[in-house]
């Protein structure tokens, strides 16, 4: 079911200052932020080839990434997206697993545009796990 590691995906507390050290003190290529209200954060990508790191603040109010933060705020390491060909005969199989899926179960588009879900981080050892079609 699971296909490549698409992102590992970083809280910050501020994406502007998070993405300044990593274009100046890690010399990466930095995309322009990326506002997601719907998902109620604010993201950059830095591609890496093989896979890429997403930096992801908090935007608007009810940002499921508060919490988070509040928890560490200076930010961390907040989830991992695996690439999967189907997500909904991924979701089927996760659900006849006895996994959680977050929110209302239905996939919404994700920073990529492609249908995306998320697991609940309990049930997969303490990590935040987010599955996207490609
Ligand atoms: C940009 C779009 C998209 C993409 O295309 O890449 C994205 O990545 S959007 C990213 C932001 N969206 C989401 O994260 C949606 C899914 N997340 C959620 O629904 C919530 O964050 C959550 C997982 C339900 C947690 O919400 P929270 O308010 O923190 O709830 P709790 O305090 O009840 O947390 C329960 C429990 O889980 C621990 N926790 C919370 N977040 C994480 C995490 N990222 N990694 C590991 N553990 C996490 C939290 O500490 C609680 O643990 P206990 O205190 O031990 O109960
Ligand atoms: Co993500």
């Amino acid at each position: 079911m699971l296909g490549r590691l698409n992102h590992v995906a970083i809280a910050v507390p501020d994406l502007a200052a998070a993405a300044a050290v990593y274009e100046g003190t890690l010399g990466a290529q930095v995309s322009a932020p990326q506002p997601l209200p719907e998902h109620g954060v604010t993201v950059v990508f830095i591609d890496l080839g093989n896979t890429k790191v997403e930096l992801l603040e908090p935007l608007g109010e009810g940002s499921p990434i508060a919490g988070f933060l509040e928890k560490n705020p200076s930010g961390g390491m907040h989830h991992l997206c695996y690439e999967v060909d189907d997500i909904l005969a991924a979701r089927d199989r996760l659900l006849a697993e006895g996994a959680r899926v977050l929110g209302d179960g239905e996939p919404k588009a994700g920073a990529h545009g492609k249908p995306v879900l998320f697991l609940h981080p309990k049930d997969f050892f303490g990590t935040l796990v987010e599955i996207e079609e490609v």
